[in-house]
């Protein structure tokens, strides 16, 4: 086992679908995957293997915030040779055009965190972006299921409850959709270790309108994104 990750080489799959919830993971696995088997429930941080039409898929929570998507990223690339990540997310819209339930692929992740600044010694401000494979197939895979899915920029945050809600409106007047809290992470350590990465996310928020999903739905109202992560990793 890793140090956060309780499985054997070769109990995980290539592909992985990354709630940040631990229990969208075991929902996404026993809704979702045939034959679900949990490999790891360190720090109650479910991982679940199944199949998906055939294929090999994992589903492993990653925890909420960059430092704990940070630690899942590394170790299922470099303990367990995943190649795909494929985070499934829930995320505040930011622009007046998206309403709850909508579905987004994140093409890149601007960030407050400070992990990057340290990784190029506050010299480079890194542009976090999806890989384009992975984001081409979604936007197929969502036509051919006839669902909407929206392209964009989003914010990565280190705060869930901001104190700068006029950043937010700055980000909009650039175009940035929504904000979560791992993309920029996961899409930075995949890039360093030669991985595929996407994000995609389901607005459970609108944070300029005050409009809130509730906890279940979180954990088990996104059955469209869920479709396009394991139809787009399996592609
Ligand atoms: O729904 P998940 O995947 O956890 O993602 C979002 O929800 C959490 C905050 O409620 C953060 O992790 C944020 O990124
Ligand atoms: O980071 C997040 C996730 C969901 N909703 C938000 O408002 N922010």
């Amino acid at each position: 086992m890793s140090v956060h990750i309780g499985a054997q080489p070769g109990d995980i799959a290539e592909r992985v679908l990354l709630p940040g919830d631990p229990m969208r993971a075991k929902w996404i696995a026993e809704t979702f995957l045939q034959d679900p088997v949990c490999y790891s429930q360190v720090r109650g941080m479910l991982g679940f293997t199944g199949t998906w039409q055939g294929v090999p898929v994992s589903v492993q929570g990653s925890g909420m915030g960059m430092p704990s998507a940070s630690i899942y990223t590394h170790e299922l690339i470099n303990d367990y040779g995943v190649r795909s990540l494929i985070r499934i997310g829930s995320c505040g819209a930011i622009i007046d055009d998206l309403n709850l339930g909508d579905v987004i692929a994140a093409i890149g992740s601007a960030t407050d965190s400070n992990m990057n600044r340290m990784r190029f010694d506050g010299l480079i401000d890194y542009a976090p972006v999806a890989d384009f494979s992975l984001l081409r197939t979604a936007a197929d895979v969502a036509d051919r299921r006839g669902i909407a899915l929206r392209v964009g920029p989003i914010l990565a945050a280190d705060a869930f409850y901001t104190d700068r809600p006029d950043l937010y409106d700055s980000l909009a007047d650039y175009g940035v959709l929504a904000v979560e809290m791992e993309s920029a992470a996961i899409y930075t350590i995949a890039a360093r270790y030669g991985a595929r990465a996407l994000t995609i996310l389901t607005v459970s928020d609108h944070i300029k309108r005050g409009e809130k999903m509730a906890a279940d739905q979180r954990e088990q109202g996104f059955s469209d994104m869920v479709r396009i992560g394991l139809d787009t990793a399996i592609a």
